[in-house]
């Protein structure tokens, strides 16, 4: 557990990010049968949660991950409600399961980070934005180290290319600039998380909203590029202004999962055009009557864009597939995927 974390004693629901939605869900006898806690920690030993004075460890057994609201059963732990959630993060297990594990639940914003370095990477940008919209959450690019760059605009703007639906914000990260840029999203109640590569300013980030003690943070190895992995176990920051943190060790390594919702929302605009293709399983590669390639003869749409677009979907259904069953070998993997990622260059 964090140590910018008040006394229990002190904590109330409201602090942990108890909503409206999660209060619809209960009754006053639920209440009075088993008081509201949050999931703050997930461990192979069993979940920590807190709620209004209390906290407790609960043996493995419950289907919650950190963020996750449960009605306390206080005589056996293990059978507390689950409260259903607004937004679930998952991913695609690593290694050769194909399980689907649940990585952070109930937060309303997720700010996907990168820096105007080198790690800069727009595909990386559109599936971590995929990934939030079909999580349920709301994306927000923020863009860190523009003082290392010399057009941070120009990035913003091929950034802002991306979607409608995703907002950027361009700062620096060490300064003021966070409370006051962020505000809007870091409102009292509100759950927020950050997503992003090794360096690019996470918590430095959660510095800058943090009015308590300050988070480790490293130099980075370049002076403008990846750091070190600095962030620890501490999963959960309650922010002085009342915003809640979730910071997952897990957020870093993400394949889209099940995400053919959220990449529908971050493309509609292909996926529209994709709709008036000739024939229904059109690659759009050269099909006749396919409306993508029309469109791009036209000079509609963007090639680059319509590529990773490709990526993503090729991706999403692979993972998909073989969460279902199909049994893919290896190979037939790395092929379908490394030959679109030739055609990006180094996108992914
Ligand atoms: N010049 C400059 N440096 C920044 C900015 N934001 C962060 N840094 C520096 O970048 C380095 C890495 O920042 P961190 O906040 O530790 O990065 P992180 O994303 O939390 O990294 P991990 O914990 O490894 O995931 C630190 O030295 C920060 O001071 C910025 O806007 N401008
Ligand atoms: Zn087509």
């Amino acid at each position: 557990m964090s140590d910018d974390m008040p006394p229990t004693d002190d904590l109330t629901l409201a602090a942990l990010g108890w909503q409206e939605f999660f209060a619809e869900q209960v009754s006053d006898a639920d209440l009075e049968a088993a008081p509201p806690v949050r999931v703050t920690e997930v461990h192979r030993s069993g979940l920590r949660a807190l709620g209004a004075g209390l906290d407790r460890r609960i043996p493995p057994g419950v289907a919650a991950t950190v963020g996750d609201w449960m009605l306390l059963d206080r005589d056996r732990p293990v059978d507390s409600r689950v409260l259903d959630r607004h937004s679930l993060i998952k991913r695609r297990a690593p290694g050769k399961g194909h399980e689907v594990q649940l990585i952070a639940a109930n937060i309303d914003t997720v700010f996907i980070v990168t820096s105007c370095t080198r790690e800069f990477n727009v595909a990386r940008l559109e599936r971590y934005a995929a990934l939030t919209l079909e999580a349920g959450a709301v994306p927000v690019i923020v863009m860190t180290k523009p003082d290392l760059c010399d057009d941070a605009q120009a990035m913003a703007d091929r950034a802002r290319t991306i979607s409608d639906r995703v907002e950027v914000v361009v700062l620096d990260a060490r300064g003021d600039a966070p409370r006051r840029d962020l505000a809007r999203w870091c409102r009292p109640g509100q759950t927020v998380a950050f997503l992003g590569s090794s360096g690019v300013g996470k918590s430095t980030l959660v510095n800058a909203l943090s009015d308590g003690p300050e988070i480790a943070t490293q130099p980075a190895r370049e002076a403008d590029d990846r750091g070190r992995h600095t962030t620890t176990h501490r999963q959960m920051h309650l922010l002085g202004n009342g915003c809640v943190v979730l910071d997952t060790p897990g957020m870093r390594e993400l394949q889209l999962t099940d995400t053919a919702d959220g990449l529908a929302t971050l493309f509609a605009d292909l996926e529209m055009l994709a709709g008036q293709c000739k024939f229904r399983d059109c690659a759009h590669e050269r099909e006749p009557g396919c409306a993508i390639m029309a469109a791009l003869d036209a000079g509609d749409i963007d090639a680059n864009r319509v590529e990773r677009w490709k990526v993503l979907v090729a991706e999403d259904t692979f993972n998909t597939e073989s969460l279902s069953g199909r049994r893919w070998d290896e190979k037939e993997r790395a092929e379908g995927i490394r030959d679109r990622r030739a055609r990006l260059g180094k996108g992914g």
